[in-house]
């Protein structure tokens, strides 16, 4: 496959080592400083476009897949208000989009157990939920994308939860107060660390916490690759978990 990154940064870069050694080729390489050779006619050279760039740019990157006709693979977040505009355009236009908040195997399989873990807390009312994520600290984002998802797992599953409210702290403030009805989601910024997502249920009792440590980017950017070889062939709009077959 000719593949074009847009964004050239962290991931972008794992990307494209990932990608060659899967026999694909890069045809596009786009950062802030060449964003003016992201253009309709370049992004034609290209089977499939993956974008990790930034809240900022990712909307008009989408756009221009669009307008080349070009399926493109969002690992970017920061950017899920629009999500229902990008679907409709998608599902109208017959473009190909396929977006995550986190590609890697071993997240989406907690994004699932967590989804079963709400409806059997539904069970046990004495235990009240929050989730804790911690990222490096060149994220220009707050909450992280897999927060929200996992957030959106529990406001889905447990009865008494009807949304998220986000709290960017620093480490060992004390506790935020949140109305009954909301999930917590604390946002911590530590230097050089890939992302660790933490959903804990407290009681007077005891405490569960169920854990993801990403000790590394390979599995969000070999996750990546995998969505730009199964979206071949296929129209319209998809997320991860099209890809994933969780089912016993
Ligand atoms: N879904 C998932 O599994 C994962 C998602 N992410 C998300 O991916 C995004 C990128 O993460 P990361 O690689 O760590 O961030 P980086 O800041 O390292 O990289 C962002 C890149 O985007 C480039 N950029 C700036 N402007 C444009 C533009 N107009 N078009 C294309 N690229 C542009 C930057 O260029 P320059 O360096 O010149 O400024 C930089 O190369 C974030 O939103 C992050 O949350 C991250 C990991 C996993
Ligand atoms: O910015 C990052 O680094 C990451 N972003 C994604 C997110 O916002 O959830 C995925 C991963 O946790 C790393």
């Amino acid at each position: 496959m000719k593949i074009a990154l847009l964004g050239y940064g962290k991931m972008g870069k794992i990307i494209e080592q990932i990608a060659i050694e899967r026999k694909h080729e890069i045809v596009l390489k786009i950062e802030l400083t060449n964003a003016a050779d992201l253009t309709v006619e370049n992004l034609k050279k290209a089977d499939v476009a993956i974008d990790f760039s930034t809240p900022a740019t990712v909307l008009d990157n989408i756009a221009l897949c669009f307008e080349a006709k070009v399926p493109v693979i969002v690992g970017t977040t920061g950017w899920y208000g629009h999500l229902q505009r990008i679907k409709d355009e998608c599902e109208n236009n017959g473009r190909t989009l396929l977006y995550g908040s986190n590609f890697s195997v071993g997240v989406n399989v907690f994004f699932h157990v967590n989804k079963v873990l709400a409806k059997l807390m539904n069970n046990y009312p004495y235990y009240d939920v929050q989730v804790e994520e911690i990222h490096h600290t060149q994220k220009l984002d707050a909450p992280s994308g897999t927060a929200i998802t996992i957030a959106e797992g529990i406001v889905d599953g447990l009865d008494t939860k009807n949304e998220w409210v986000n709290v960017l702290t620093a480490e060992g403030a004390p506790a935020e107060v949140v109305k009954p009805e909301q999930v917590l989601i604390e946002s911590l910024r530590i230097e050089n660390v890939p992302g660790t997502h933490t959903v804990v249920y407290d009681s007077e009792i005891d405490s569960i916490e169920f854990k993801h440590t990403a000790h590394n980017r390979n599995g969000f950017a070999l996750g990546a690759v995998l969505a730009a070889e199964w979206v071949q062939g296929k129209k319209g709009f998809y997320s991860v978990k099209d890809m994933f077959n969780f089912s016993l």
